[in-house]
């Protein structure tokens, strides 16, 4: 819990005449109402943090007021800084200052970042934002669209401003730029009391994040994994007014009674605040937006200090008084301070890991513990059972020897040793069974043993373990043995004590045990659970991995047929225009041969239609082909030399058409001259048409050819983009394949250091188990010497 700092800055007076009644005389810390003869007036003296007076600069204010918070800020903790007075009483010039001595916010400015250089241990990330509350609606400063904000509320960022411009930083002269930009939107305004007067309440805001450059330590949460988020506020008040003297109307008296509801409501927080956690009840945040912004500086998580600026003109003393009394009760507030650290994802996970991991090791301990104790309690019982039955042997055959014990006799230790020896021959001869070797007090003559005055029955009990210690050490037997009459009076004697088995009474650590058992086994059911779960997520892990194998592999055999498909489709327009060049060259050596017959008078019209129309039908069914072998390119070069092949027999056929050539030179012959150049005339032009339309349809064909080439090379294109979508596909399939692949290995890594540790503890578990079988095995022999020992100093 930290208190509110509270100061109080007295301007300097702007009136030159002076006091006629009272002043303001500020002594440290102290202010006080004066008379005019300097007799302080009662009633009106307050103390506080630190009180400024009007020669004091902005420098001392931030130095002694704020400088600390601000430091705080960067280190993690939430800060506020305001001024609160009056109008004109200076608190926009505490704020933000002059040229010639910066305010607050510019100071803090510069401040944060020299700061944050010299931290070079962490990084930083800044943002600033700049609002103003006028007529109790929010504004952007620093984006004039910005208005009539909202103030919203989350877990994750607390009471917040929605739409709020936020702009990242990194130096100071560029965040003393967006405040000189900010200021420009702000509302002043003229009154009588100050000419420029501030109609609103400005909030400047520095949010603070920054993370330690280490990023070591894989297994504890390291330093840069926990990310520090501090929201400074820098506020400068609207200032209280009363109309009558600033003479406020229209839109000025509109913003005095909005700026005086907001302080009042401010007040009322004050107040409710200060009356002490018990009777403070609603505390009214939400009555103004100023009060529900600074709500976590009010009794939150900051570090705030108030600066309470003060006129001190005699005109206002009654202004003054008021501020004072507000400053006063907030320097009852307190706060609850606390640095703001994030736990990034890796750092929970890190965290949550570790937890898991304590807890298993503390599982197994605990159940290794319980288990063990367990077997102890046991073995306690049946060494208990033993110790009694072998007591209750004694006791019987004491009681038979004891009866004949008598009293001291005086004729001497040879005669007792004599007798002591005889007797115990005796009872040896009955006693076979007193495994215990104990020495034969339970015959000893009566001289042996000292009477003992106290002494008068038979204890009912024998001593608790833990008493061992007091009875008569090895000496003293052997010394018994040999005859040794010892006066028993002088020996320690053990308290008599009722017979109980083992410390069973306390009855508390057992139901505690119980309990702990029961967490253990709740603990134990939590863990299986969990490593059903990480099974199950590695079954389904596995079943991924395999489909995504069998996918891949799918892919994989496509590739092959795609990378066939492409290049196919890469070669066929060019593979096309080779065969259609062929297709070409065969074709005009048909027509230069017919060319040839033509001009020698060789080719009938007749032969020449059906030659072109042959040349016509072969060549498009080539083509036709050609277009549906789909890029066999073997078979396309067998069809173009099988073309060319019938190409050369046209041409052949055309030389050897002899025959034909005479019997058109015979007919030619009998034709009359008329009728032979008319014949001719009308053979040549009816040619002429054919071949017109034949090299139209030629053209007509080829264009079609040509469209469907492009229509080609588009399928070609898309193709391709499909192609390069399907690798790029497998790519990422292959990808997530190994991610999966990695985060399999690493649950393997995992479960099998989970059992490599259980293993060990169960190995450990053993040996100690096999440690405390020892150590019984060792004591069960040295119990009968005990035993019977005990008995006899409790006798
Ligand atoms: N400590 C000071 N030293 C010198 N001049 C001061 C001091 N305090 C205030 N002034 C001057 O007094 C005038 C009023 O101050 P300022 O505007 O800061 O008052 P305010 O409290 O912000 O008023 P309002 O609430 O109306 O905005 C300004 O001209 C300012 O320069």
């Amino acid at each position: 819990m930290e208190k509110i700092c509270v100061a109080v800055r007295v301007r300097p007076s702007t009136s030159e005449e002076s006091f006629n009644g009272s002043f303001w005389k500020v002594e440290e810390n102290r202010i006080t109402l004066h008379r005019t003869h300097d007799t302080p007036l009662s009633g009106s003296s307050y103390a506080f943090d630190h009180i400024f007076d009007e020669t004091s600069t902005n420098a001392s204010v931030y130095n002694l007021l704020t400088k600390d918070i601000i430091h705080a800020a960067l280190d993690g903790f939430n800060g506020t800084a305001f001024a609160y007075g009056q109008t004109s009483s200076g608190k926009t010039f505490t704020m933000n200052g002059s040229e010639n001595d910066p305010g607050v916010i510019p100071r803090a400015v510069k401040d944060v970042f020299e700061k944050m250089e010299r931290m070079s241990d962490r990084e930083f990330l800044i943002r600033v934002s700049y609002m103003e509350i006028y007529n109790e609606e929010i504004n952007d400063l620093l984006t004039v669209e910005n208005q009539k904000l909202q103030i919203h509320e989350s877990l994750e960022r607390g009471v917040f401003v929605a739409g709020l411009r936020e702009e990242v930083v990194n130096n100071a002269e560029q965040v003393l730029n967006l405040i000189n930009a900010g200021e420009v939107n702000r509302h002043f305004g003229e009154t009588n009391m100050n000419v420029r007067s501030s109609r609103s309440h400005t909030i400047f805001r520095m949010v603070i994040e920054s993370k330690g450059k280490d990023s070591n330590s894989s297994t504890d949460c390291s330093i840069s994994d926990v990310v520090r988020v501090s929201v400074l506020n820098l506020v400068d008040l609207a200032g209280s007014e009363r109309i009558a003297k600033t003479g406020a109307d229209g839109v000025r008296l509109k913003e005095g009674k909005s700026i005086n509801k907001s302080l009042m409501i401010l007040g009322n927080v004050i107040n409710k605040l200060s009356d002490g956690s018990k009777q403070r009840g609603h505390i009214p945040y939400r009555d103004s937006k100023l009060t529900r912004i600074l709500q976590p500086a009010l009794g939150g998580n900051a570090k705030t200090s108030i600066i309470c600026t003060i006129a001190p003109e005699e005109i206002h003393i009654e202004e003054t008084k008021g501020t004072l009394q507000f400053a006063s009760r907030a320097k009852r507030i307190t706060n609850c301070v606390q640095v703001n650290e994030i736990l990034t994802d890796a750092a929970l996970l890190k965290r949550q890991q570790l937890e898991i991991e304590e807890l298993r090791k503390k599982l197994q301990f605990e159940l290794e513990r319980g288990k063990l104790e367990m077997e102890l309690k046991e073995e306690r019982k049946s060494r208990d059972q033993w110790i009694l039955e072998q007591r209750m042997k004694l006791e019987n055959s004491s009681s038979i020897s004891f009866s004949d014990c008598g009293t001291t006799d005086s004729q001497g230790h040879g005669f007792l040793r004599q007798r002591f020896t005889e007797e115990c021959s005796d009872i040896n001869s009955t006693s076979q069974e007193d495994i215990f070797k104990s020495p034969c007090l339970k015959t000893a003559p009566s001289a042996f043993v000292a009477r003992r005055p106290k002494y008068t029955t038979l204890p009912d009990c024998s001593p608790p373990p833990d008493a061992f210690s007091n009875v008569a050490d090895e000496d003293m037997w052997m010394k018994m043995n040999n005859g040794y009459v010892a006066d028993l009076d002088s020996l320690q004697t053990t308290p008599i004590q009722k017979f109980q088995s083992f410390p069973t009474s306390d009855t508390t650590p057992v139901t505690g045990r119980i309990n702990e058992i029961e967490k253990y086994e709740q603990e134990t059911q939590e863990l299986r659970r969990q490593l059903e779960l990480a099974n199950t997520k590695i079954n389904e892990l596995e079943r991924k991995h395999s489909d995504e194998v069998t996918l891949s592999k799918q892919l994989m055999g496509e590739t092959p047929e795609h990378q066939q498909g492409t290049q196919i489709n890469q070669e066929l327009p060019l593979r096309l225009s080779e065969s259609v060049e062929n297709f070409k060259g065969s074709f005009e050596e048909v027509l230069s041969a017919m060319q040839r017959f033509a001009s020698v008078g060789k080719l009938s019209t007749t032969k020449a239609l059906s030659t072109v129309s042959e040349i016509g039908a072969q060549l498009f069914a080539s083509l036709e082909a050609n277009f549906t072998m789909n890029g066999d390119y073997a078979l396309m070069h067998e069809e173009q030399n099988a073309f060319h092949e019938r190409m050369n027999n046209i041409i052949t056929s055309l030389e050897l058409s002899d025959c034909s050539t005479v019997e058109w030179q015979e007919r030619s012959s009998l034709c009359s001259c008329e009728h032979k150049g008319s014949c001719l005339g009308g053979e040549n032009a009816y040619s002429k048409q054919v071949l017109n339309e034949r090299y139209e349809s030629l053209e007509k064909e080829f264009l079609l050819l040509k469209e469907e080439r492009d229509s080609l090379l588009q399928k070609f294109t898309e193709s391709s983009e499909i192609l390069a979508m399907v690798t790029s596909q497998k790519e990422n399939t292959l990808k997530d394949l190994n991610t999966e692949v990695q985060r399999r290995k690493n649950l393997e890594g995992e479960v099998k250091q989970f059992y490599a540790a259980f293993t060990l503890r169960q190995k450990s578990h053993m040996s100690f188990h096999s440690e405390c079988k020892t150590i019984v095995e060792k004591l069960r022999p040295q119990a009968p010497i005990s035993v019977p020992k005990s008995f006899d100093c409790e006798d």
